[in-house]
């Protein structure tokens, strides 16, 4: 049960761990695609160069106004330096397009606008640079010359555009961005919290699985296995520091005539009820267990043979005039003990200590029940 429930975890942990996982890549991804090309771009310098750029255009008028008015050489070099100048800035606009990485497909027109001008430019070159002694020439120069601001005019203004859309996107990615970070954070949170509660319950369950198998469920003893642990420690302290350890059998005298005569949840709880006083009487340093139907185990760490048998004595005449909650509030019942001392400078073990505590048990029973016995070379009654 409690392993189907352990792996049921795990399969939504896992799940929950892919499911995230997959998040974060798909989210990665896209924003990967769309960041490629705005991340590192710096629009707004690139708009303010075109804005910048696009005076080029009033230069050139200007300069062919002064050439109509009066052609002097002065002008003429005035005209060839700006559109030198149109030349130079026509090219690194070329190469911040290529930087900024704006779409291809977006840029399409602008750049045929620009194919335009580089087929205007080397044309008015050449004429700037040629004699401007007729009128004819100058007129030609002239419109030449508009035709060529127009191309220029439109082709900067539809690439400011351009910048201002790319710019508005890179805003908008942005704030993607954030909202990714924070979507990631909370799963990641989520995760972690989802990660602990997992835990949180994997140790819980291992706790109450660890207290169950140690655990004797009618009365909330030590169970036999529990008892083996407690006792393998106490033995080995008591041997070091060469301690008495005793260890007392508890058994019910004709357990079997509660069970017949008052029913098996009567005599439960008539089990609970022993198990609770028995707990009440004996010290913190002492352990009791449940060792099998109606045979309890005390294991007194610290404790000689006399003081064992003072506070055996008191369990047993304490049952005898135990009124039992369960059959009507009589005493009814009566308890056998053997008990068994090892001393600090004996290395008996458990099962030593037990065969000799279950030896006397056995003659206090033969004596007639209700009795304490202690296990010496001579078993000692009381
Ligand atoms: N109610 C209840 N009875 C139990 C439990 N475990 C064992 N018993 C009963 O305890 C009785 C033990 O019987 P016996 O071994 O003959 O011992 P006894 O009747 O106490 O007689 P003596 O020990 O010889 O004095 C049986 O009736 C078992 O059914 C338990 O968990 N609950």
């Amino acid at each position: 049960m409690a392993d189907r429930h352990l792996s049921r975890m795990r399969v939504t942990l896992i799940a929950a761990f892919v499911l995230v996982l997959l998040v974060m890549i798909t989210l990665i991804t896209l924003f990967t695609i769309n960041a490629h090309r705005h991340v590192g771009a710096d629009y707004l310098a690139f708009a303010s160069d075109i804005v910048r750029v696009q005076q080029d255009g009033v230069q050139l008028r200007l300069a062919i106004e002064s050439l109509e008015e009066n052609p002097e050489p002065l002008h003429q070099q005035q005209l060839q330096r700006a559109l030198s100048v149109i030349a130079s800035r026509l090219e690194s606009t070329r190469h911040a397009i290529r930087n900024v990485q704006l779409a291809p497909v977006d840029y399409r027109h602008v750049h045929r606008e620009f194919d335009n001008l580089d087929a205007l430019l080397p044309r008015l070159e050449a004429l700037a640079s040629g004699s401007l002694e007729d009128e004819e020439s100058i007129e030609e120069l002239k419109w030449l010359a508009l035709e060529f601001d127009d191309s220029l005019a439109y082709a900067y203004s539809e690439l400011h555009e351009l910048v201002h859309a790319a710019a508005a996107q890179q805003r908008q990615l942005m704030g993607w961005l954030n909202w990714t970070l924070i979507l990631l954070g909370a799963l990641l949170l989520l995760f972690i919290a989802g990660l602990l509660l997992a835990m949180d319950k994997i140790f819980g369950q291992k706790r109450a699985l660890e207290r169950l198998s140690a655990t004797d469920e009618v009365t909330g003893l030590n169970n036999r296995r529990a008892l083996l642990d407690t006792a393998g420690r106490a033995l080995a302290l008591a041997r070091r520091s060469h301690q008495p350890v005793s260890l007392a059998l508890i058994d019910f005298d004709h357990f079997k005539r509660i069970n017949d005569e008052h029913g098996h949840p009567n005599g439960d709880r008539v089990l609970k009820q022993f198990a609770d006083t028995l707990q009440e009487m004996i010290r913190q340093t002492d352990t009791v267990a449940r060792i099998g139907g109606e045979e309890f185990c005390l294991l007194m760490p610290n404790t000689e043979r006399n003081g064992a048998m003072e506070l055996c004595e008191r369990i047993r005449s304490t049952i005898a005039t135990l009124p039992l909650e369960a059959i009507d509030g009589q005493p009814a019942l009566t308890v056998s003990i053997g008990i068994a001392t090892t001393h600090g400078d004996s290395d008996a073990s458990f099962n030593t200590l037990y065969s000799q505590a279950d030896h006397a048990l056995y003659e206090a029973k033969v004596k007639g029940r209700n009795k304490t016995i202690t296990y010496k070379r001579q078993l000692q009654a009381i």
